[in-house]
């Protein structure tokens, strides 16, 4: 598959060497990688057809779930998941060479969660500094590269630094050492998408929305619908459905193939509970 999919287009949230950018090299290192601003017009790009694939962040280990993504994949678009992406996340402090001997900082830019990845190490060394959010770490460190003139730093990858010709100011900048990004390859087509170095563990990632009559206990029994099935789960999240207060959908992933006997039934009795089920598909993940 990595050959035919070598050829395609593919949206990241951009620009270059933003940790998306890594990501999405990892799985196309020869596609066409056109990069957009945010997670929205990237996910719109192969909704709208104008690429074939999207890859975009979905979950960090120390921030939790990115909501722009599962909420425009549930209310917004429908897409399937081809692959996944791990990588580890490693947060540097960024400065223009001109800038290199400064103390303090104007500001500091970065995307919200790297932002809030080095949050103990802003609140002890930078505490009296403002955090500005920005649309990813790459742009910050863009924007840092592009006004030498203005002391400002950013936070982001080794890659942004050779790129955009910033210096490291410190090193190894994020609080916790299990810094871990999901990315979701993102397509129009339900397929999956397979290389040498994908480990064998399938996963399927439904969204499911439960009967909205008040019941007791419906939560216990959609577990029990995979519990009983010896499904495992490796996620279960709640999120707003955005009728109104207390009204929520679950996010979960399945440790395996949506086309398994034993997924089949779970997806019955899921019906049979008067819970909507919308599936994102099966895939693999790369790391
Ligand atoms: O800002 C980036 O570089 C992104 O790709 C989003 C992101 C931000 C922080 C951790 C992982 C991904």
């Amino acid at each position: 598959m990595t050959g035919q999919a070598d050829k395609k287009r593919i949206s990241y949230l951009g620009p270059e060497a933003s940790f998306t950018h890594l990501a999405a090299k990892k799985v196309f290192p020869e596609g066409a990688l056109v990069p957009f601003t945010t997670i929205p017009e990237c996910i719109e790009a192969v909704a709208e057809g104008s690429v074939d694939y999207a890859v975009v962040p979905l979950e960090n280990a120390l921030e939790g779930s990115v909501p722009l993504t599962v909420d425009y994949l549930f209310h917004e678009a429908q897409l399937y998941v081809t692959a996944e992406v791990l990588s580890s996340i490693e947060q540097h402090l960024l400065v223009h060479p001109d800038n290199r001997n400064a103390e303090s900082f104007e500001a500091i830019y970065s995307h919200p969660h790297a932002l809030a990845q080095c949050h103990k190490y802003l609140f002890y060394t930078y505490k009296n500094t403002p955090l500005e959010q920005y649309s990813s770490t790459a742009a910050a460190a863009k924007m840092v590269s592009e006004l030498p003139e203005r002391n400002i730093a950013a936070i982001g990858n080794e890659f942004s630094a050779h790129k955009y010709g910033l210096d490291i100011l410190q090193r190894d900048i994020h609080d916790f050492h299990f810094n871990h990004t999901r990315f979701f390859v993102l397509s129009k087509s339900d397929h999956k998408l397979t290389d040498p170095t994908h480990d064998d563990q399938i996963k399927t990632t439904l969204m499911i929305t439960p009967p909205d009559d008040d019941r007791s206990g419906v939560l216990h029994q959609i577990l029990s619908v995979f519990a009983w099935r010896r499904l495992n789960l490796s996620k279960i999240e709640s999120r707003p459905l955005k009728t109104g207060l207390g009204d929520y959908f679950f996010i979960a992933d399945v440790l395996a193939d949506e086309k398994d006997a034993m997924m089949r039934g779970a997806f019955e009795e899921l019906a049979a509970l008067g819970c909507t089920v919308k599936t994102l598909g099966s895939y693999y993940t790369y790391k």
